[in-house]
């Protein structure tokens, strides 16, 4: 009797309407989960990619990002991926012979496109922007300059990518775009939250960039960059120093110190023993220098060192005019500036050279920095070649005169003091990514930075499958629950005998 009851009682469970409601349940609860699962994250993650060629006064270098590609609004998602330093000079040294300008970035083209995707080689954006080398070059020469635009343009028209143009930015979207980028890779801009400052030094101009309670941009019209970011406004203070990169002021102080002593310049920022004979006629080939040539200037001057960082820094203060100030402050040559605040990114050739001098760590005092900086300058050049064999002999004769410029143009020019000179980190990279204006430039031409905040799901990706099977489980259960009256077993209870 009780084999027969159990057989009775198994049996309930495999009657045809059981049965369906469960295969139809099943089906319903995988159908449900896995529509969530695709509807929300593909499960081929496709990239975009976008690449800035960064034309600078000394060298050119390109750099590719990428995205994911459904993403395009999120937040600091996009990433530089890739990076190739083009062989040879800044574009703007070719105005001799622009067709080589072109050809000297054909290396890097071709590395590019083995690094991006082939199926998205046409859809990937090429920008070319060009700073302070192809500025002075369109002042001194600009049907040179122009020339210059074209030989490039043609070349890159022929790559793969979707060229979209290449031209010289302002000094303001420069300092601008480099101030985006550091903000934008350290999340600030879509936390809303407290921005850092951007300080960026290259060869011919030198920008400083950041947020201040007490700039509006009505005392300095030409000085103030408004942005509305992730829904929040900015009102950026920037300025571009054309000439005040450190190749450019290296020649202002070299012509300061040809103006006595022709022939012979004895230089303090340079160290003792180092000795070279220099043209007259290439250091004065700049419109930042050109109109101080001396007449009747020998062709060539011998430039030797003797290392002195104070008189070294005397000599480097001399290029900058603390008179005629018509605003309220300002920072050298009548240019208006607020008062510095917050942190600050210093890149570019500020981390260069402070790294090459370990001078990186800003939380040592300013007078100590001065001192070691003091100590090195005093440093015989043959001790300096021996104790760094692989660095290239240009940049390894000019560490003293470039770190005593960088101190000089932070406290005297800038205004920072011994205790905000701490709020400054010398950086290369932010997670991956160079420091420097490319990037922001890019987010800027494809849109990338939405002026709104972007609606934020309520739960993270797995919370929310979790949440719609536990949910399609409960009412799956309800539901059979709910069919107990049809149930067999309910409807014929098993007899008892
Ligand atoms: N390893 C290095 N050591 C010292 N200086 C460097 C190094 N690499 C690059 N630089 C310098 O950094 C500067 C970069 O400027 P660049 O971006 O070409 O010019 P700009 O931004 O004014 O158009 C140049 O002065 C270059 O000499
Ligand atoms: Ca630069």
């Amino acid at each position: 009797m009780s084999a027969q009851r159990e057989m009775k009682e198994k049996n309930l469970w495999h009657t045809p309407v059981t049965i369906i409601i469960t295969v139809i349940g099943v089906i319903a609860i995988v159908a449900l989960v896995t529509v969530a699962v695709l509807q929300n994250k593909p499960l081929h993650q496709k990239y975009k990619y976008g690449i800035v060629l960064d034309a600078g006064s000394s060298h050119t270098a390109l750099y590719i990002y990428e995205w994911p590609a459904e993403k395009d609004n999120n937040t600091g998602r996009v990433e530089q991926t890739h990076s190739c330093k083009v062989k040879g000079p800044g574009i703007s040294s070719y105005a001799s012979d622009p067709v080589k300008a072109g050809e000297s970035l054909s290396e890097c083209m071709q590395e590019a496109q083995l690094k991006v995707p082939k199926d998205r080689h046409q859809e990937t954006p090429l920008y070319l922007g060009a700073t302070a080398g192809m500025r002075l070059l369109n002042i001194e020469n600009s049907s040179a300059s122009d020339r210059v635009f074209q030989a490039v343009g043609e070349a890159l028209q022929k790559s793969p990518f979707s060229f979209q143009g290449a031209r010289i930015l302002s000094g303001q979207e420069e300092g601008a775009f480099g101030w985006v980028t550091v903000n934008y890779l350290d999340d600030r801009l879509s936390q809303g939250l407290e921005t850092t400052g951007a300080l960026d030094l290259g060869g011919a101009s030198t920008q400083i960039s950041f947020i201040s309670d007490s700039f509006d941009g009505s005392e300095s019209p030409a000085n103030s960059v408004t942005f509305r970011l992730y829904g929040n406004d900015y009102n950026l203070y920037t300025h571009s120093f054309l000439c005040y990169g450190k190749d450019q002021v290296l020649r202002l102080v070299l012509a300061h110190l040809t103006q006595s002593g022709l022939g012979n310049v004895a230089d303090p920022c340079f160290h003792s023993g180092y000795m070279e004979t220099k043209n007259y006629s290439v250091l004065y080939d700049s419109p930042c220098v050109s109109d101080r040539k001396p007449s009747g200037a020998p062709a060539t001057f011998t430039h030797s060192g003797r290392g002195d960082f104070l008189q070294c820094q005397e000599m480097v203060k001399k290029v900058f005019n603390f008179t005629n100030c018509k605003y309220s402050q300002c920072s050298f040559n009548g240019v208006f500036q607020p008062l510095v605040q917050g942190p600050f990114g210093a890149f570019s050739a500020y981390y260069f050279v402070m790294n090459f001098l370990n001078l990186t760590d800003t939380s040592i005092p300013l007078e100590v920095v001065k001192e070691k900086l003091t100590r090195y300058c005093a440093t015989p050049w043959n001790e300096i070649q021996q104790q760094h064999p692989k660095v290239k002999v240009k940049y390894l004769a000019e560490y003293c005169f470039s770190g005593t410029y960088i101190l000089t143009l932070l406290t005297e020019g800038y205004n920072f003091t011994s205790e905000s000179y701490s709020d400054i980190k010398f950086i290369k990279k932010i997670k991956g990514s160079d420091a420097g204006w490319t990037l922001g430039y890019m987010l800027n031409l494809t849109n990338m930075i939405p002026a709104e905040a972007p609606d934020t799901p309520l739960l993270p990706h797995a919370g929310y499958v979790s949440f719609v099977t536990v949910i399609a489980l409960l009412l799956f259960v309800l539901f059979i629950v709910s069919l107990r009256p049809l149930w067999p077993s309910c409807s014929k209870q098993p007899q008892i005998v």
